[in-house]
């Protein structure tokens, strides 16, 4: 969908208070973690985003019927599996989709899903869901990007994870939830998607141990039942936002938060000068109160820095004086906002996964997101600037930013039409 660009013009401060949506990164493997049971669940915390309704396509395909009960509220029903493959068109839109299989397997027996998609900086490959799913049983072949999985039996064994992997850890475990085997998992992600995930799943009867550590089991039961359940804030979202509270040199109030879940980003925004004040389920991030210092970060895997916030981040130490260095070895190539923030001023050098960024004066110039977070580090340096920054590749701020440019106003941010709502179904 070819959306006209955001218009923005920045060079003051933002504030007042923003409200984080829930977790896009949460929500889309508990969506999938319905096709589990043939009973009906409710889910709460679903952002509109277009991640979602492509998630919701595929698990119509699958044989699920859904209906929205409320903004943000969804009721999922899957009676029975009616397809157990996952066609390239929907599979290739997103990262996501690929822990279908998991589900299908464990529903159907069987699953044919295709190499996945998502953001596309540079390879993003599937090792080691495949060698978790024959680990444990299940035979798996691949023809021209397709994958065939089978089970003949229930999954069971031990499989230890070669690397932290989040959506490797959600496909075994969505695989290994129904039959009467026990899994064992190691070296699983302790990320707080898969904790959300793993809850949703044993609120509806599962029998899953040891989510956020590193040894998951998962014993199989023979059926789910039904449920309702609300999905955990954005973490990623909040730390956008509190990212633009910095960069714009504002306070903001961000609420929605569990600031347990931000940890690794409030300790850096605090190094460079931020005053973080943390309540009850909201941050008061204020960055009037001294000059900000640039810093150096590493992305990791959960509980580290997150490489979702990578870009935004490198955006914000764009404006601040001084030399940091961003290294990003989760994605090393998660560099497609680089050239983008050249054009608007940024002095970044890049060597590897490493950019290391001089402070400058940023100004505003035409530019185009080329994945969603790179179009997240666009509109924090377009509200630093004074003009008119236009930024295209709006779809792609619209896979995580729900109503991005509506919620922008509410906090003073001169940001002009397209408004990023979806089309309400
Ligand atoms: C929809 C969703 O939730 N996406 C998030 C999820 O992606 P996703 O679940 O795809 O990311 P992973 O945690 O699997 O990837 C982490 C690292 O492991 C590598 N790897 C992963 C699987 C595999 O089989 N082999 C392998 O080598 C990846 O290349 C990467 O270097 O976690 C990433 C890391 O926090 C985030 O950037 C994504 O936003
Ligand atoms: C990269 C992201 O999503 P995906 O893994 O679906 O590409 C993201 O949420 O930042």
């Amino acid at each position: 969908m070819q959306l006209t660009p955001l218009q923005i013009k920045g060079g003051r401060q933002i504030g007042g208070e923003i409200t984080v949506q829930h977790s896009k990164n949460a929500a889309l493997p508990v969506i999938v973690a319905s096709l589990l049971t043939h009973e009906p669940v409710i889910l709460h915390g679903i952002p509109r985003l277009s991640d979602v309704y492509t998630i919701l396509d595929l698990l119509a395909h699958l044989g699920t019927v859904h209906r929205w009960v409320g903004d943000n509220s969804l009721e999922l029903h899957t009676p029975e599996i009616l397809n157990t493959d996952a066609p390239y068109a929907l599979v290739s839109k997103m990262r996501a989709s690929f822990i279908v299989m998991g589900a299908i397997l464990a529903r159907a027996g069987e699953a044919t899903v295709s190499m996945p998609g998502g953001c596309a900086w540079g390879p993003r490959p599937v090792d080691q869901h495949v060698k978790a799913f024959r680990a444990l049983g299940v035979e798996i072949t691949e023809d021209g990007g397709n994958f065939d999985a089978r089970r003949s039996a229930s999954l069971s064994g031990r499989f230890t994870f070669e690397l932290l992997t989040v959506g490797g850890t959600h496909n075994a475990i969505l695989a290994a939830v129904l039959g009467d085997g026990v899994v064992i998992l190691e070296n699983a992600s302790i990320d707080t998607d898969v904790v959300d995930m793993v809850e949703f799943l044993n609120s509806l009867g599962a029998d899953i141990e040891g989510a956020g550590t590193n040894t998951i089991t998962v014993r199989g039961v023979p059926a789910l039942r039904g449920g309702e359940y609300t999905v955990i804030p954005d973490r990623i979202e909040a730390g956008t936002f509190m990212m633009l509270a910095a960069a714009t040199r504002s306070r903001l109030t961000v609420n929605n938060v569990r600031p347990d879940h931000l940890r690794a980003v409030t300790a850096k925004l605090q190094e460079m000068g931020v005053e973080i004040t943390e309540e009850a389920g909201r941050l008061i991030v204020d960055a009037t109160v001294r000059e900000l210092k640039p810093v150096n970060i590493t992305t990791q895997s959960y509980p580290g820095f997150p490489t979702d916030l990578q870009p935004q981040m490198s955006a914000l130490l764009a404006t601040v004086p001084g030399t940091s260095v961003v290294q990003d070895p989760v994605y090393p190539d998660r560099l497609t906002h680089v050239a983008e923030l050249h054009r608007m001023g940024a002095n970044i050098t890049v060597s590897g996964y490493t950019q290391v960024i001089q402070g400058a004066d940023l100004h505003a110039a035409p530019v185009k997101a080329a994945d969603l977070r790179a179009g997240a580090a666009l509109f924090i340096a377009a509200l630093t600037t004074e003009g008119e920054t236009v930024i295209d590749g709006v779809q792609y701020l619209n896979r995580g930013y729900e109503r991005l440019g509506e919620r922008l106003r509410g906090i003073g941010a001169s940001v002009r039409q397209p408004d990023l709502a979806l089309a309400m179904d």
